[in-house]
């Protein structure tokens, strides 16, 4: 069955830390990123791990030159269970993230082409590249658009047996439906403002989570 992925873009710890509690039940990870960090400290992701016993990836889409990408994954990777990078800087910033991970083992997801309408401008033109880098260089994710099904498709045929992470169903308006015939058992949808900007996040991740059920 495809995973859920909670976006926990609050920027509140108290908030974030209800929501997680709410929501334990029926998702399969989390990711934080810098809305939440920069509102609080690196170590709400321990804190979160802890309270939720969930994956942690911590999406900071890095993309600096391999010595400082280095120094981000190991303060990042000793409490997140993954990070996310981005892949346009090349193949030595990616692996300088990866040889961090290897030795805590722990994941790293390189972005291919991002959900919103502005990654086609840059982005879409070298996204099948930055799929083909993810896969010669073995990272343990990709992040593909939910809200571009056939580019999801295709980012997904290049890839093979990497897991997809995708953005975009909810408040981006991906359609449910037409991912779930794309991704399987090792991918993961990533959700935020539909669950935690809801009246209840915990009946929005349970609704989430049925849909996976019974699409599966
Ligand atoms: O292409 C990408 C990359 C990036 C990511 O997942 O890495 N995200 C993140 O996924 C979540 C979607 O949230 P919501 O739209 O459900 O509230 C947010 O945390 C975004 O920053 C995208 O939305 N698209």
């Amino acid at each position: 069955m495809v995973k859920l992925m909670l976006a926990l873009d609050v920027m509140d710890k108290n908030k974030a830390l209800e929501i997680v509690k709410e929501t334990s039940e029926y998702i399969d990870a989390i990711k934080i990123g810098y809305p939440l960090v920069l509102a609080t400290d690196l170590k709400i992701v321990k804190e979160i791990k802890e309270l939720s016993n969930k994956e942690i990836i911590c999406d900071f889409k890095v993309a600096d030159i391999p010595s400082t990408n280095e120094k981000i994954a190991k303060l990042t990777l000793q409490y997140a269970d993954g990070i996310i990078c981005h892949g346009f800087v090349g193949e030595d910033s990616v692996k300088a993230i990866q040889n961090i991970a290897k030795e805590n083992n722990k994941k790293v997801i390189m972005v291919t082409e991002m959900s919103h309408p502005g990654a086609v401008m840059f982005m879409q033109p070298i996204a099948n590249e930055l799929a083909k880098l993810a896969k010669k260089l073995g990272v343990d994710g990709v992040v593909a658009p939910s809200t571009r099904p056939e580019r999801l498709k295709e980012i997904k045929e290049i890839v093979g047996e990497i897991s997809i992470i995708s953005p975009g169903i909810g408040a981006q308006g991906g359609d449910l439906e037409k991912v779930l015939r794309i991704l399987s058992n090792d991918d993961y949808i990533i959700v935020g403002r539909s669950i935690y900007n809801s009246e209840s996040p915990k009946e929005s991740a349970k609704m989430y989570k049925e849909k996976l059920k019974n699409n599966f």
